[in-house]
Protein backbone atom coordinates (compact mmCIF):
# COMPACT_ATOMS: atom_id res chain seq x y z
CA UNK A 1 0.00 0.00 0.00
CA UNK A 2 1.01 3.27 -0.68
CA UNK A 3 3.20 5.04 2.30
CA UNK A 4 1.02 8.20 2.01
CA UNK A 5 -2.38 6.24 2.95
CA UNK A 6 -3.76 7.10 7.08
CA UNK A 7 -6.75 5.07 6.71
CA UNK A 8 -7.92 2.37 4.75
CA UNK A 9 -11.43 0.54 5.17
CA UNK A 10 -12.20 -1.58 2.47
CA UNK A 11 -15.75 -3.81 2.67
CA UNK A 12 -15.67 -3.00 6.21
CA UNK A 13 -19.45 -2.91 7.83
CA UNK A 14 -20.74 -2.83 11.21
CA UNK A 15 -24.00 -4.10 13.02
CA UNK A 16 -25.51 -3.84 16.19
CA UNK A 17 -28.55 -6.36 16.55
CA UNK A 18 -30.07 -7.06 13.32
CA UNK A 19 -29.83 -3.80 11.19
CA UNK A 20 -26.85 -2.78 9.45
CA UNK A 21 -25.22 0.03 11.34
CA UNK A 22 -22.67 0.77 8.27
CA UNK A 23 -23.15 -0.70 5.54
CA UNK A 24 -19.97 -2.77 3.45
CA UNK A 25 -18.03 0.59 3.00
CA UNK A 26 -14.93 1.58 1.62
CA UNK A 27 -13.09 4.69 2.46
CA UNK A 28 -9.19 6.22 1.65
CA UNK A 29 -7.92 8.45 3.63
CA UNK A 30 -4.51 10.07 2.35
CA UNK A 31 -1.92 11.81 5.42
CA UNK A 32 -2.22 15.10 5.35
CA UNK A 33 -6.08 15.59 4.63
CA UNK A 34 -8.25 17.68 6.37
CA UNK A 35 -11.71 15.52 6.66
CA UNK A 36 -15.35 16.59 7.88
CA UNK A 37 -17.25 13.79 8.28
CA UNK A 38 -21.16 15.27 8.36
CA UNK A 39 -24.46 13.25 7.98
CA UNK A 40 -27.53 13.02 9.86
CA UNK A 41 -28.15 11.82 13.71
CA UNK A 42 -28.13 8.26 13.88
CA UNK A 43 -25.93 7.91 10.32
CA UNK A 44 -23.07 6.38 11.85
CA UNK A 45 -20.22 8.67 12.05
CA UNK A 46 -19.52 8.17 15.09
CA UNK A 47 -19.03 4.67 14.55
CA UNK A 48 -17.14 5.10 11.64
CA UNK A 49 -14.62 7.31 13.70
CA UNK A 50 -14.45 4.66 16.31
CA UNK A 51 -13.70 2.13 13.91
CA UNK A 52 -10.63 4.28 12.45
CA UNK A 53 -9.54 4.90 16.08
CA UNK A 54 -9.51 1.14 16.46
CA UNK A 55 -11.87 1.20 19.41
CA UNK A 56 -14.74 -1.10 18.20
CA UNK A 57 -13.66 -3.61 15.14
CA UNK A 58 -15.98 -3.85 12.08
CA UNK A 59 -17.81 -6.93 11.78
CA UNK A 60 -16.65 -7.65 8.51
CA UNK A 61 -13.76 -6.08 5.84
CA UNK A 62 -10.21 -4.99 6.72
CA UNK A 63 -9.30 -1.65 8.26
CA UNK A 64 -6.23 -0.54 7.54
CA UNK A 65 -4.65 2.44 10.17
CA UNK A 66 -1.34 3.90 9.12
CA UNK A 67 -0.34 1.22 6.38
CA UNK A 68 -0.77 -1.53 9.29
CA UNK A 69 -4.25 -3.71 10.01
CA UNK A 70 -5.86 -2.59 13.08
CA UNK A 71 -5.47 -5.58 14.85
CA UNK A 72 -1.84 -6.01 14.57
CA UNK A 73 -1.94 -2.94 17.27
CA UNK A 74 -1.14 -4.72 20.47
CA UNK A 75 -2.05 -2.02 22.67
CA UNK A 76 -4.12 0.83 23.14
CA UNK A 77 -0.76 2.85 24.28
CA UNK A 78 0.65 1.67 20.68
CA UNK A 79 -2.82 2.99 19.25
CA UNK A 80 -2.24 6.01 20.46
CA UNK A 81 1.19 7.03 19.18
CA UNK A 82 -0.75 7.07 15.64
CA UNK A 83 -4.39 8.12 16.63
CA UNK A 84 -5.30 11.20 19.29
CA UNK A 85 -9.49 11.10 19.72
CA UNK A 86 -11.25 14.24 20.85
CA UNK A 87 -14.88 14.31 21.57
CA UNK A 88 -17.61 16.98 22.45
CA UNK A 89 -17.82 16.32 26.33
CA UNK A 90 -13.75 17.06 26.46
CA UNK A 91 -12.61 13.54 28.43
CA UNK A 92 -11.17 16.03 31.30
CA UNK A 93 -10.94 15.16 35.07
CA UNK A 94 -12.55 18.47 36.06
CA UNK A 95 -11.53 18.20 39.53
CA UNK A 96 -7.33 18.06 38.27
CA UNK A 97 -5.16 21.24 37.49
CA UNK A 98 -5.20 21.68 33.95
CA UNK A 99 -1.33 20.14 33.78
CA UNK A 100 -2.30 17.03 34.67
CA UNK A 101 -4.88 16.49 32.27
CA UNK A 102 -2.60 18.06 29.57
CA UNK A 103 0.17 15.21 30.42
CA UNK A 104 -2.14 12.54 30.64
CA UNK A 105 -1.69 12.63 26.86
CA UNK A 106 1.56 11.45 27.34
CA UNK A 107 0.72 8.50 29.41
CA UNK A 108 0.77 6.58 26.31
CA UNK A 109 4.78 7.22 26.79
CA UNK A 110 5.38 6.59 30.20
CA UNK A 111 5.93 3.26 32.54
CA UNK A 112 3.44 3.21 35.55
CA UNK A 113 6.28 4.69 37.88
CA UNK A 114 6.47 7.94 36.28
CA UNK A 115 2.91 8.20 35.17
CA UNK A 116 2.20 7.74 39.39
CA UNK A 117 5.04 9.75 40.16
CA UNK A 118 3.95 12.93 37.97
CA UNK A 119 0.47 13.11 39.69
CA UNK A 120 2.74 14.56 42.82
CA UNK A 121 5.06 16.00 40.75
CA UNK A 122 4.04 16.54 37.22
CA UNK A 123 6.65 15.10 34.95
CA UNK A 124 7.92 16.64 31.23
CA UNK A 125 6.52 19.89 32.81
CA UNK A 126 7.75 21.90 29.69
CA UNK A 127 6.31 20.25 26.80
CA UNK A 128 2.71 20.91 28.69
CA UNK A 129 3.27 24.53 29.30
CA UNK A 130 4.61 24.77 25.43
CA UNK A 131 1.52 23.17 24.31
CA UNK A 132 -0.86 25.29 26.43
CA UNK A 133 0.85 28.40 25.40
CA UNK A 134 0.58 27.46 21.74
CA UNK A 135 -3.29 26.99 22.60
CA UNK A 136 -3.32 30.33 24.46
CA UNK A 137 -3.71 28.88 27.85
CA UNK A 138 -0.16 29.32 29.44
CA UNK A 139 -1.55 31.27 32.74
CA UNK A 140 -4.06 28.39 33.26
CA UNK A 141 -1.19 25.26 34.19
CA UNK A 142 -2.30 25.09 37.82
CA UNK A 143 -6.16 26.18 37.54
CA UNK A 144 -8.66 23.45 38.48
CA UNK A 145 -10.00 22.25 35.32
CA UNK A 146 -13.75 22.34 36.26
CA UNK A 147 -13.67 26.01 36.49
CA UNK A 148 -12.12 27.16 32.81
CA UNK A 149 -15.13 27.74 30.17
CA UNK A 150 -16.03 25.13 28.00
CA UNK A 151 -14.26 26.66 24.78
CA UNK A 152 -11.08 27.03 27.26
CA UNK A 153 -11.74 23.08 28.30
CA UNK A 154 -11.90 22.22 24.52
CA UNK A 155 -8.15 23.75 24.16
CA UNK A 156 -6.91 22.13 26.97
CA UNK A 157 -8.23 18.70 24.79
CA UNK A 158 -6.46 20.13 21.71
CA UNK A 159 -3.22 20.80 24.28
CA UNK A 160 -3.11 17.11 26.02
CA UNK A 161 -3.84 16.10 21.96
CA UNK A 162 -0.46 18.12 21.19
CA UNK A 163 1.97 16.12 23.89
CA UNK A 164 0.20 12.69 22.77
CA UNK A 165 1.61 14.00 18.76
CA UNK A 166 -0.14 11.59 17.31
CA UNK A 167 -0.43 11.22 13.40
CA UNK A 168 -3.94 11.74 13.15
CA UNK A 169 -6.74 13.32 14.99
CA UNK A 170 -10.15 12.13 15.62
CA UNK A 171 -12.74 14.70 16.34
CA UNK A 172 -16.44 13.69 17.38
CA UNK A 173 -18.72 16.63 17.49
CA UNK A 174 -15.35 18.05 18.59
CA UNK A 175 -17.77 22.09 19.05
CA UNK A 176 -21.21 20.84 19.76
CA UNK A 177 -21.18 22.01 23.14
CA UNK A 178 -20.12 25.35 22.38
CA UNK A 179 -21.71 28.70 21.47
CA UNK A 180 -21.13 29.52 17.79
CA UNK A 181 -18.07 31.69 18.17
CA UNK A 182 -16.49 29.55 20.44
CA UNK A 183 -17.34 26.87 18.32
CA UNK A 184 -15.35 28.62 14.99
CA UNK A 185 -12.90 29.65 17.49
CA UNK A 186 -11.82 26.27 18.76
CA UNK A 187 -12.84 24.64 15.32
CA UNK A 188 -9.96 27.42 13.49
CA UNK A 189 -7.35 26.30 16.47
CA UNK A 190 -7.84 22.79 15.66
CA UNK A 191 -7.35 22.81 12.12
CA UNK A 192 -4.37 25.35 12.10
CA UNK A 193 -2.47 23.00 14.90
CA UNK A 194 -3.46 20.24 12.40
CA UNK A 195 -1.73 21.78 9.87
CA UNK A 196 1.36 23.49 11.77
CA UNK A 197 1.86 19.49 12.77
CA UNK A 198 1.26 18.16 9.49
CA UNK A 199 -1.38 15.54 10.84
CA UNK A 200 -4.14 14.26 9.48
CA UNK A 201 -7.90 15.33 11.09
CA UNK A 202 -10.91 13.73 10.62
CA UNK A 203 -13.93 15.43 12.02
CA UNK A 204 -17.56 14.93 12.19
CA UNK A 205 -19.38 18.22 12.85
CA UNK A 206 -22.78 18.72 12.61
CA UNK A 207 -22.33 22.96 10.89
CA UNK A 208 -21.96 22.34 7.37
CA UNK A 209 -21.07 25.83 7.13
CA UNK A 210 -17.97 25.07 9.39
CA UNK A 211 -17.36 22.19 7.47
CA UNK A 212 -17.29 24.19 4.23
CA UNK A 213 -14.80 26.79 6.22
CA UNK A 214 -12.33 25.03 7.26
CA UNK A 215 -12.04 21.18 5.70
CA UNK A 216 -10.92 20.70 2.30
CA UNK A 217 -13.21 17.28 1.90
CA UNK A 218 -16.46 16.59 2.59
CA UNK A 219 -17.95 12.68 3.70
CA UNK A 220 -21.33 12.25 4.18
CA UNK A 221 -23.04 9.17 5.42
CA UNK A 222 -26.31 8.50 5.14
CA UNK A 223 -28.05 5.64 6.67
CA UNK A 224 -24.63 4.28 7.25
CA UNK A 225 -23.58 4.70 3.42
CA UNK A 226 -21.52 7.29 1.95
CA UNK A 227 -23.67 9.28 0.39
CA UNK A 228 -21.26 11.65 -1.12
CA UNK A 229 -17.19 11.94 -0.73
CA UNK A 230 -16.41 15.44 -2.77
CA UNK A 231 -13.93 18.15 -2.18
CA UNK A 232 -15.47 20.99 -0.69
CA UNK A 233 -15.78 23.16 -3.25
CA UNK A 234 -18.15 20.45 -5.05
CA UNK A 235 -20.11 20.24 -2.57
CA UNK A 236 -23.63 21.94 -3.45
CA UNK A 237 -26.38 23.40 -1.74
CA UNK A 238 -28.83 20.12 -3.50
CA UNK A 239 -26.68 17.58 -2.48
CA UNK A 240 -26.98 18.90 1.38
CA UNK A 241 -30.73 19.42 1.28
CA UNK A 242 -30.95 15.64 0.01
CA UNK A 243 -28.30 14.60 2.79
CA UNK A 244 -30.57 15.69 5.16
CA UNK A 245 -33.78 15.49 3.87
CA UNK A 246 -35.87 12.95 6.44
CA UNK A 247 -37.14 9.74 4.54
CA UNK A 248 -40.49 9.89 5.38
CA UNK A 249 -40.96 13.17 3.44
CA UNK A 250 -40.47 11.68 0.48
CA UNK A 251 -44.50 11.43 -0.84
CA UNK A 252 -46.20 13.93 1.94
CA UNK A 253 -49.53 14.92 0.44
CA UNK A 254 -50.05 12.15 -2.07
CA UNK A 255 -52.52 10.54 0.04
N1 LIG B 1 -23.04 0.54 21.13
C1 LIG B 1 -24.16 0.58 20.41
N2 LIG B 1 -25.15 -0.33 20.63
C2 LIG B 1 -26.27 -0.32 19.88
N3 LIG B 1 -26.52 0.57 18.89
C3 LIG B 1 -25.58 1.49 18.64
C4 LIG B 1 -24.36 1.55 19.38
N4 LIG B 1 -23.61 2.56 18.88
C5 LIG B 1 -24.34 3.13 17.89
N5 LIG B 1 -25.51 2.48 17.75
C6 LIG B 1 -26.55 2.81 16.75
O1 LIG B 1 -25.93 2.96 15.50
C7 LIG B 1 -26.51 4.04 14.78
C8 LIG B 1 -25.43 5.02 14.38
O2 LIG B 1 -24.96 5.67 15.55
P1 LIG B 1 -23.76 6.72 15.50
O3 LIG B 1 -23.58 7.20 16.90
O4 LIG B 1 -22.61 6.13 14.82
O5 LIG B 1 -24.39 7.88 14.60
P2 LIG B 1 -23.95 9.40 14.41
O6 LIG B 1 -24.03 9.68 12.96
O7 LIG B 1 -22.65 9.63 15.08
O8 LIG B 1 -25.09 10.18 15.18
P3 LIG B 1 -25.04 11.60 15.95
O9 LIG B 1 -24.80 12.64 14.90
O10 LIG B 1 -26.41 11.72 16.53
O11 LIG B 1 -23.97 11.51 16.97
C9 LIG B 1 -27.58 4.64 15.66
O12 LIG B 1 -28.81 4.08 15.27
C10 LIG B 1 -27.21 4.16 17.04
O13 LIG B 1 -28.33 4.02 17.86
Amino acid sequence: MPDTEMFALEQVCKSYGAAYTLHPLDLHIRKGEIVALIGPSGAGKTTCLNMLAGTIRPDAGSLRIAGKPAESYASGKQLAKVVGMIRQQFDLVGSLPVIHNVLAGRLHEWGLGKSLLSFLFPQDKPIAADALHRVGLADKLYDKTANLSGGEQQRVALARLLVQHPQAILADEPIASLDPARAEDVLGMLVRLVREENLTLVSSLHSVELARQFFERMIAIKEGRIFFDLPTAQVTDQLISELYQLEHAHGTGAS
